[in-house]
């Protein structure tokens, strides 16, 4: 289905929880959040349900996300029920990595397709620094579990942070070299706890280009403009939405772990989803698209969503 400005939408990503084992500074509070409600939090049949939903009006993919996603309890049969979704044509789901050696396998039994795995540095002390609760260790067990259960394409999503991992970029570029992985950069996006960060924190994510010469430029997709050093059995990706924001090309829509749908993850629009079912379901999630904002105002000012980040999926 299309939305008003014309952009096909046609990938959801779904938030399981709110929760997260780690409390990374530039996405969480260091308390944590309030624990809610069970009741609060959507059922994995309230998930699906949606989920069925959304594939009905047009959505072809859906990735999983938190919080951490691996904390909800019943994950691996949501993604057998998800998995079933006639129409679906990919189920795919961003992981902090730290509780993959144990869930690496049964996602896959579950039928997921793909896994990114954020990672911020390559440090161990920075590791516990920036996640504040995580090791280094755990997130590398992880990856190890990931390729040992079957999945391929790995994708890692690095968080440019000035003055934190900017001295990383090699390293991490360096991992495509010997890894079939695509090793992405993300420019921090203000918000949550980070909106009031001093502005050199914030890095174009056009750094990576002026400190790796040898990258050379290859087919974008999705969000990421992609590069590949020479001879390298991985690539490299470059995702811009401060910078080169990807609004014109926007093809998803959210819903959060409390039920409302968002139509772009910097609006304050919400479009309340539970109790809802059948055509009524599917008539509010139509809206959600056929309202989906143009684009976000981050170059004027920081996100205007009142959510962290946590609370959205990213
Ligand atoms: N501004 C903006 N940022 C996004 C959007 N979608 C994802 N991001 C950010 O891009 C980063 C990478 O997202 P992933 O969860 O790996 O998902 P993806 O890039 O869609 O993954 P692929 O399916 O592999 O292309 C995360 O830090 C997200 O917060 C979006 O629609 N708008
Ligand atoms: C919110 S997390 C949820 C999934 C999982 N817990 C994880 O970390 O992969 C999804 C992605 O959003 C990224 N993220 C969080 N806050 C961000 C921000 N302010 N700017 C850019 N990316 C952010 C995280 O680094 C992570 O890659
Ligand atoms: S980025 Fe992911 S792992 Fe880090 S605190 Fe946010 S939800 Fe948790
Ligand atoms: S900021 Fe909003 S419109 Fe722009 S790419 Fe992200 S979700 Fe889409």
């Amino acid at each position: 289905m299309r939305d008003s400005c014309g952009r096909t939408i046609d990938y959801l990503r779904l938030s399981v929880t709110d929760l997260c084992n780690y409390r990374c500074q530039y996405c969480m509070p260091p308390e944590g959040v309030e624990k809610r409600l069970h009741s609060d939090i959507l059922s994995i049949e309230e998930l699906a349900e949606i989920a069925a939903a959304a594939v009905r009006c047009g959505v072809k993919k859906i990735r999983l996300t938190g919080g951490e996603p691996l904390v909800r309890r019943g994950l691996p049969d949501l993604c057998r029920m998800l998995r079933a979704i006639p129409g679906l044509a990919e189920l795919c789901l961003t992981t902090n990595g730290s509780l993959l050696p144990q869930l690496a396998r049964p996602l896959r039994d579950a039928g997921v397709d793909r896994l990114n795995i954020s990672l911020d540095t390559l440090r161990p002390d920075r590791f516990a620094a920036m996640t504040r609760l995580g090791t280094l260790q755990d997130v590398l067990a992880g990856i190890k579990a990931a390729e040992a259960a079957g999945f391929r394409n790995l994708k890692f999503d690095t968080v440019l942070i000035g003055g934190f991992n900017d001295d990383e970029i090699e390293d991490f570029v360096n991992l495509s070299r010997e890894h079939p992985w695509e090793m992405r950069f993300i420019e921090l996006m203000p918000m949550g706890p980070c909106a009031g960060w001093d502005r050199n924190r914030f890095l174009p994510a056009e750094t990576v280009l002026d400190r790796m010469a040898e990258l050379e430029p290859i087919e974008a997709q999705g969000v990421a403009r992609r590069y590949q050093l020479p001879g390298a059995l991985g690539t490299v990706g470059l995702i811009s939405p401060v910078s080169h924001d990807f609004c014109a090309d926007c093809r998803r829509i959210r819903v959060t772990a409390d039920g409302k749908l968002k139509g772009c993850l910097h609006s304050r629009e919400e479009i309340p989803l539970r109790g809802l079912h059948g055509q009524a379901l599917e008539d509010a999630v139509r809206r959600g698209i056929l309202h989906k904002p143009e684009r976000h105002h981050l170059t004027e000012r920081s996100s205007d969503t009142p959510r962290n980040m946590n609370q959205i999926g990213g």
